[in-house]
């Protein structure tokens, strides 16, 4: 564990930042928290409300079994403790996209309790610069609808899609120490929640939104006043966020002013937050135990199911993949990072070991080579992604077998991997097509050699006479003049052989 040294230079001496960020996280489920509406995103205005949502007299609120699992899944994946007790209550305010006048939140008994997330703040480090961010709480709750004043040039409509929509708020202490920190939290959280599946951790589509809870202390002092920057929606908001407030509250408070515990504003345009509100008190809203509510209780073998359901998460399979396959930490780090890239990756790695008939180990590392450098690099000169790879995992397998064989070289497969993101072809048809198979024929060979000691004669003599870096450019042409199809061991032992002779 390494303590972060974030620091801000001030006029009185050097100060800290504190962070703590809630996180609203929309539960991926077809329907509401509280009714069967749909969720989708995109959808016309208000095509997605059920009479519940639009708060009419007399409806009640049934809960969500899905949203309710979702919602302990993502506990257990944190290692947090699960209520088994649990009950929602009122949160009540007034807003125009708030029909009921009301949210159903859980304040005093939330679902899950004290949980933790491991962040990595060296990613070629990993083990030796993780630090572990306390979470307070998971509690599941209302998303209110949207008001849109862009449609009319005097009045505002409401929109009620997202009236109802299932939300888990992640709450965590106060435990970051720098912009670094905050953002590699909620990478995690996010890489977290997409492994569970129980938010699609889509930022710029508002499935996921931080609250970003931010004040200053000389090191060792007490905590200060925090402000609240409401819905920051990307991680590089975030760590901007941290970084400006933390520098405004310094010079406020080193011009011997005072902050103001209150809610502000992220504006993107001018990278600046700005103040909204004084911070209301949990005292204001008037909570209250929703009497249309019975308490949550849940049962042994529901938790079972929701355990048994997990998948193996981020941190368990990095050290799998550098303890069993034998990857570096950078790259299991970086494979592990996002659930779709570790299912891709492990199809490939299956697929190679068993065309190869050996076993994942021995096939993983160059299979991570790959993926990393020659796939990702196409995909980035394409604009595209691994769901959208013209080249899938078998096909790739493929590939790799062929170099592992020795029917190819490495720098053949480069070109064979060219014509496959352009014709979807398989990696042996094109081999075959093209006559790229390597050659071992050491006649050949050798009279290319000969061919390329015959014409530089001077370096022939440069190297006999102790310049043994030569010894790359002999071997370089040779394979040049076998048009790269040679095999490179028979291609060294033979240029040795030529320049001995
Ligand atoms: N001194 C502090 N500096 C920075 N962050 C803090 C400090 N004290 C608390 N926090 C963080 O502020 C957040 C408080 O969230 P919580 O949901 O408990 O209350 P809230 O913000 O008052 O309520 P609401 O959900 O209505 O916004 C937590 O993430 C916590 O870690
Ligand atoms: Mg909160
Ligand atoms: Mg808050």
């Amino acid at each position: 564990m390494t303590e972060s040294t974030y620091r801000i230079q001030g006029a009185t001496g050097e100060w800290e930042v504190v962070v703590g960020l809630e996180v609203h996280a929309q539960i991926t489920t077809n329907a509401k928290l509280f009714s069967g509406a749909a969720t989708a995103f995109g959808a016309e205005p208000n095509t997605q409300v059920s009479l519940v949502d639009a708060a009419m007299p007399g409806m009640l609120p049934v809960p969500n079994r899905e949203c309710i699992r979702q919602a302990v899944r993502t506990g257990m994946a944190i290692d947090a403790q699960i209520n088994k007790w649990s009950r929602f209550d009122r949160k009540n305010y007034f807003y125009a996209d708030l029909p009921q006048g009301y949210q159903i939140s859980q304040l005093y008994h939330p679902i899950v309790g004290e949980g933790q997330i491991a962040i990595v703040l060296d990613e070629k480090n990993p083990d030796t610069s993780t630090k572990v961010i306390g979470v307070e709480r998971i509690h599941v709750e209302q998303d209110a609808g949207k008001l849109m004043h862009d449609q009319h040039p005097t009045s505002s409509y409401v929109d009620l899609n997202r009236s109802g929509v299932a939300l888990m708020e992640i709450v965590s202490k106060p435990d970051m120490r720098s912009p670094a920190e905050a953002g590699a939290y909620l990478s995690k959280l996010r890489t977290i929640l997409r492994y569970v599946g129980s938010c699609d951790g889509n930022m710029d589509q508002g499935s996921m939104r931080a609250d970003v809870n931010v004040s200053v202390r000389k090191p060792g002092e007490a905590f200060g006043t925090r402000t609240e920057t409401k819905n920051v929606n990307s991680v590089r908001f975030v760590m901007a966020v941290v970084e400006h407030e933390a520098s405004r509250q310094v010079d406020v408070l080193e011009a011997g002013g005072k902050i103001v515990q209150e809610t502000r504003l992220y504006d993107p345009d001018r990278n600046e937050t700005r103040s909204m509100r004084s911070k209301e008190d949990a005292h204001d809203y008037r909570y209250f135990p929703d009497p249309d509510l019975l308490p949550l209780e849940l049962d042994d073998a529901f938790l079972e199911e929701c355990r048994a359901s997990l998948p193996e998460l981020p941190d368990v399979k990095r050290k799998r993949y550098e303890q069993a396959l034998g990857l570096s930490a950078y790259n299991a780090t970086t494979l592990t990072a996002d659930a779709d890239t570790a299912r891709w990756f492990e199809t490939l790695v299956a697929e190679a070991a068993r065309i190869q008939g050996k076993s994942e180990s021995d096939v993983a590392k160059a299979s991570a080579n790959w993926l990393l450098s020659e796939l990702y690099g196409a995909l980035n000169r394409l604009g595209k992604t691994l769901d959208t790879s013209p080249v899938g995992p078998t096909d790739g397998a493929e590939l790799l077998a062929l170099v592992a064989d020795g029917t190819i070289s490495g720098t053949i497969a480069k070109q064979v991997f060219e014509i496959m993101l352009e014709t979807g072809d398989k990696p042996a048809k094109i081999v075959e097509e093209k006559g790229l198979k390597q050659t071992s024929d050491t006649g050949a060979i050798e009279a290319a050699v000969a061919k390329v000691l015959a014409d530089n004669g001077d370096k022939v003599e440069q190297y006999r006479g102790g310049k043994e870096a030569l010894f790359g450019f002999f071997v370089g042409q040779t394979m040049k003049a076998m048009q790269g199809k040679a095999n490179p061991q028979v291609v060294n032992e033979l240029v040795k052989k030529g320049l001995a002779g």
